[in-house]
């Protein structure tokens, strides 16, 4: 028997070990079944290149849980270790790897998502083991090892009367950790971690078949060749789905779309993205992706390694490229994560841009699932940007989908301003701006419906891109000048009755809420028309939605103008009215219904409105 002393110079580093990853205790099992997984796949690799004289098999590793006497075993039927192996992995390499671990993240081991990122390996055992046994046979012809440390840094090292080769790891549970001995604790464990571990891990035992046929089968808790680890072209487009059943059993909604990830240069990485139809929340949508190494999972929050606009996806993402013991600062600045940051960018465009190609009824049918995304994407994202011609649609509010290019295509002939400017118009709320639409396409304008939270980010950065091109909101202006055609219609009112109007209505309407405006336009325009001027509505909605720049905008009081059409009729009919009561109650009229139109005309007064004009029915 060996006995002896770990060489540390920590005096006592596993009661430290606790301590700094008091938070995810949990990780110990992953970390071991990693081992019990690696140690089986280079078996694997040694008996395929004649090195390891022995049968591979159909290897398993199993876990189980031996209550009464508080002891979790994880066994492998894997490489195994000599005891000089035993020596040297464990109790020198190992424990430096640990030392080294702590000393190098003291300070930083509090932010919980490094540390559980930091493949401690084989001595996180001792976040939940008051003692640990390592029994071990090589796949050499050499004698098994049984290794014993009970938490202090000395262990005892003895020969072992194993036979079958691989190794077996008790844990000898302590008092503060008795939790991990139940099975559905365990069970929920090997889920999370080891859905997908590449070797089959047999958890307990169940029964198939019925009365005489019953018989008990191993429980496999993984699927050791999960859809992303195939070529795309392996798989069908229900594995897709059932891939995603798989990851999400909870969700009920089919994936709209998914994107096959799979490079080895220069880096690797392979993974499924899917896009889900989104919620109105998307907060809760984030840190749905799931990033594993090598098939281990590691975290669903994927920030920093995919591109802020797609942590609304979800799927899988496998790198081993990704370096992990990190903070998330810097994982940014790293070369290959910004590398795959942009290829997953590019995929996603290009995947956008085939489905467009090829079947572009069904893209358009699914627009207004994507939309948030992909806008989101290109304000975010200057190489999606650059892509997005070939795919990104601007509905009419009659349904049809535009191509940046083809809408302009559309509208030059007949929403193009006296000064050359194509005006393109939209609106927001279908419902809302019926009446301002309306106008609208009377004039045979297409209006188009942009209605995502984001939008007005995006307007304005379609408009600093493009030469001569400027969108307005529908009830941005009357729309006799939304698309200024030619100069002014002529009033028929002269300069003084001009000024005497403006007087009368600004005396009848409340101060420093409207400015009135008055405008000779067609006699057939409408008399009153209340507008929201598009530069300050457009900032103050950027400014709610979060931007820069607009800073304090989004405080500024609701401006609008009452624009009053000289031309009208009625203009002259107010003018005109010596009876001051007739005068004023043509303006509330008036007013009242262009408040209406506007969706201004609310609780008190619009009660009154309703019992006035009943009135008038009598
Ligand atoms: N089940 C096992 N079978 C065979 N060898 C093992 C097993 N578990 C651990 N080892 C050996 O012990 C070494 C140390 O393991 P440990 O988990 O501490 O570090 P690691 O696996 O090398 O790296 P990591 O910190 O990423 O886990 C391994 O490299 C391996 O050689």
């Amino acid at each position: 028997m060996t006995s002896g002393k770990i060489n540390v110079t920590v005096e006592n580093i596993f009661p430290l070990i606790k301590k700094f990853l008091y938070s995810d205790h949990e990780i110990f099992l992953r970390e071991l079944i990693s081992n019990a997984t690696d140690a089986t796949l280079k078996l694997k690799h040694l008996t395929s290149i004649g090195e390891a004289n022995v049968e591979y098999g159909n290897p398993v590793i199993e876990v189980k849980i031996d209550k009464e006497n508080k002891k979790i075993h994880i066994i492998d039927q894997g490489l195994g270790m000599t005891k000089e192996e035993v020596e040297k992995y464990i109790n020198q390499v190992a424990f430096s790897g640990a030392e080294e671990f702590l000393e190098k993240y003291k300070d930083s081991a509090k932010d919980a998502g490094i540390i559980g990122h930091f493949g401690l390996g084989f001595y996180s055992a001792f976040m939940v083991a008051e003692k640990v046994e390592i029994i071990t046979k090589s796949y050499k012809n050499e004698p098994a090892a049984h290794w014993t440390c009970d938490g202090s840094p000395e262990y005892t090292l003895t020969e072992s009367d194993k036979t079958d080769r691989g190794t077996e790891i008790i844990l000898h549970i302590a008092e503060d950790s008795l939790e991990f001995l139940e099975e559905g604790k365990i069970r929920g464990l090997l889920v999370k971690y080891n859905k997908f571990m590449p070797v089959s891990i047999k958890f307990g035992t169940h029964t198939e078949g019925e009365g005489d046929d019953a018989v008990e089968v191993d429980t496999i808790i993984n699927n050791p060749n999960p859809a992303w680890t195939k070529q795309p072209s392996e798989l069908k487009e229900e594995d897709y789905t059932n891939f995603y059943r798989e990851l999400y059993p909870m969700q009920f909604e089919e994936p709209l779309f998914n994107i096959h990830l799979n490079v080895d240069y220069p880096f690797n990485l392979t993974g499924i993205l899917y896009f889900p139809k989104l919620s109105a929340d998307l907060q809760m949508q984030k840190d749905k992706i799931q990033l594993y190494q090598n098939q281990v999972y590691v975290t669903d929050n994927v920030e920093g390694i995919v591109p802020e606009f797609l942590t609304m996806l979800k799927g899988v993402i496998d790198s081993p490229d990704i370096p992990l013991n990190v903070s998330r600062s810097y994982l940014q600045a790293d070369g290959n994560v910004k590398k795959i940051s942009n290829y997953i960018t590019r995929k996603v465009a290009d995947k956008m841009k085939s489905l467009f190609n090829e079947n572009r009824a069904d893209f358009e049918s699914k627009w207004n699932d994507i939309k948030i995304v992909l806008e989101y994407g290109m304000l975010s994202e200057p190489k999606f940007y650059e892509k997005s011609g070939a795919f990104a649609l601007y509905p009419t509010v009659d349904g049809k989908y535009y191509t940046f290019e083809e809408l302009k295509e559309a509208i030059k002939e007949n929403q193009t301003d006296k000064d050359g400017n194509l005006v393109i118009l939209y609106a927001s709320n279908k419902d809302t701006q019926h009446s301002y639409i309306a106008s609208a396409q009377e004039k045979g304008y297409q209006v188009l419906l942009l209605d995502s939270p984001i939008v007005s980010h995006l307007i304005q950065k379609l408009e600093a891109d493009n030469e001569k091109i400027s969108f307005a909101r529908v009830d941005a202006d009357h729309v006799s000048n939304l698309i200024k055609k030619e100069e002014n219609t002529i009033s028929k009112l002269s300069e003084d009755e001009q000024k005497n109007l403006q007087e009368i209505i600004e005396l009848n309407v409340p101060k420093g809420k409207y400015t009135v405006q008055l405008e000779a336009m067609d006699s057939t325009d409408e008399p009153f028309v209340i507008t929201q001027p598009e530069f300050m509505r457009r900032m103050k909605e950027m400014s709610a939605s979060g931007g820069g720049g607009m800073f304090g905008m989004g405080n500024m009081p609701e401006m609008y103008n009452l624009v009053v059409n000289t031309n009208h009729e009625l203009a002259s009919k107010i003018l005109n009215n010596s009876d001051k009561e007739a005068q004023e109650s043509n303006i509330k009229q008036a007013m009242d219904l262009a408040k209406l139109a506007q969706g201004l005309l609310k609780g008190e007064e619009l009660t009154a409105f309703v019992k006035r004009n009943f009135s008038q029915l009598k």
